[in-house]
């Protein structure tokens, strides 16, 4: 084949942009073609200057020519960065008709929201919340993560992506991505070391911008990791989400059952249905003897399922696999699937979608009916 224009141009559209899953041709990400013979010199505008992605344009591109045009000379890659108008295009181009999402009481009609809440901290919410999103994936639904734990937000630690997401105009925040589920999260936007000092009122308010402004394209499923307890800023979550659905996660402790009644009992007064209660650090099993181990304590959760009316979903036990994997970003659910822990997310995950079902699928059910 020739090397032309139109050839380049045609080869170029099967080179997605890996955050907006849309063709470079598509985002009239090309900005300059130029052949001299058989040799190419070629410029791509990048959403942001020095996107992290540019090793995976460079790499797709080259292939992609190559491959389409056997013909191909020298190949020479230049990046630029877009202006704000061209950005603004973008954005208007990927969030296409304008959202039924700006009021975040609604946002329950589309995705089906479920806030993963604990009484206190250091039960393994943010654990729960990874493992799960990452088993309702594999499962076949897609999934996101909003990060509403911004004082202890851990999620892009576990998911194994640090980048910042891309903001095309404050409207439009394509979340980051990894292990097949999309996430936004105030850890992707401040450095890891850096406290945040943002008063409650400030805190709402990009937990609001994160709930409207993110284009979280075909997801089913929107997990939110709440902020431990029932402080101002947990509750002003709820009131945001009326529709959310409740998955409370403690210890087998009853000092940590005894306060997530709390937050159970707030759920319920702004009207949140309690999905249910994830056993979490349950039991160990000794390698030596094989016996479970309830370090922990034991009932703690199903007494909490009793106080609130609602089942325990799951159990998952203390394994040191779950730890080492929040720890260096490869969720237990993706590194050992058949893992005991793994096990246990993934029969949580199943029985959230039976209670829960996808928000079309309900609907369908529901004209069936
Ligand atoms: N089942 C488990 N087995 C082993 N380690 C676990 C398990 N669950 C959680 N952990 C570990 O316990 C620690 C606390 O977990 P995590 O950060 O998920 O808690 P959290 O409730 O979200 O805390 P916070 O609200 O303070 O952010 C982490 O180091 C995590 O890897």
């Amino acid at each position: 084949m020739a090397v032309t224009h139109e050839a380049i141009m045609e080869a170029l559209k099967g080179v997605m942009d890996p955050e907006l899953r849309r063709s470079v041709v598509e985002l009239d990400m090309v900005k300059e073609v130029r052949i001299h013979g058989n040799d190419v010199d070629l410029t791509i505008n990048l959403t942001v200057p020095g996107c992290p992605l540019k090793a995976t344009f460079e790499r797709d591109v080259v292939e992609r020519l190559r491959r389409e045009i056997p013909d191909i000379g020298q190949i020479n890659l230049h990046f630029g960065a877009m202006t704000d108008e061209e950005r603004a295009a973008v954005a208007a181009k990927v969030r296409g008709a304008p959202m039924p999402t700006a009021n975040t009481a609604r946002l329950a009609e589309k995705y089906r929201i479920i806030g993963v809440a604990s009484g206190k901290g250091g039960v393994g919410k943010s654990t729960v919340t990874v493992n799960l999103a990452v088993a309702l994936e594999r499962l076949g639904y897609p999934v996101g993560i909003l990060d509403a734990d911004i004082y202890g937000f851990s999620i892009p630690r576990m998911m194994g992506n640090m980048n910042r997401p891309v903001v095309l105009d404050e409207q439009s925040i394509v979340p980051v991505e990894n292990h097949g589920v999309r996430f936004i999260s105030a850890g992707s936007l401040v450095d890891e070391d850096t406290p945040i000092i943002w008063r409650g009122p400030m805190l709402t308010k990009m937990i609001e911008q994160f709930l409207t402004n993110v284009l979280w394209g075909d997801i089913q499923y929107l997990l939110i990791d709440l902020p431990p307890g029932t402080g101002d800023v947990a509750l002003s979550i709820a009131q945001m989400l009326p529709g959310a659905q409740i998955l409370i996660v403690t210890t087998p402790q009853a000092a940590a059952s005894q306060v997530a009644i709390r937050v159970g009992a707030m759920a319920q007064k702004v009207n949140q249905r309690i999905l249910g209660i994830v056993e979490n650090m349950a039991y160990f099993v000794c390698d030596q003897c094989s016996k479970e181990h309830y370090i922990f304590g034991k009932g703690g959760a199903q007494s909490l399922a009793a106080q609130l009316g609602t089942e325990v979903l799951g159990r998952i036990p203390l394994q040191g696999e779950v730890r080492l994997g929040g720890d260096v970003g490869d969720p237990v659910v993706v590194e050992d699937p058949d893992s005991l822990a793994a096990r246990a997310f993934f029969e949580v995950a199943r029985r959230v979608v039976e209670l829960a079902p996808p928000v079309s699928v309900a609907g369908e059910a529901r004209r069936v009916v």
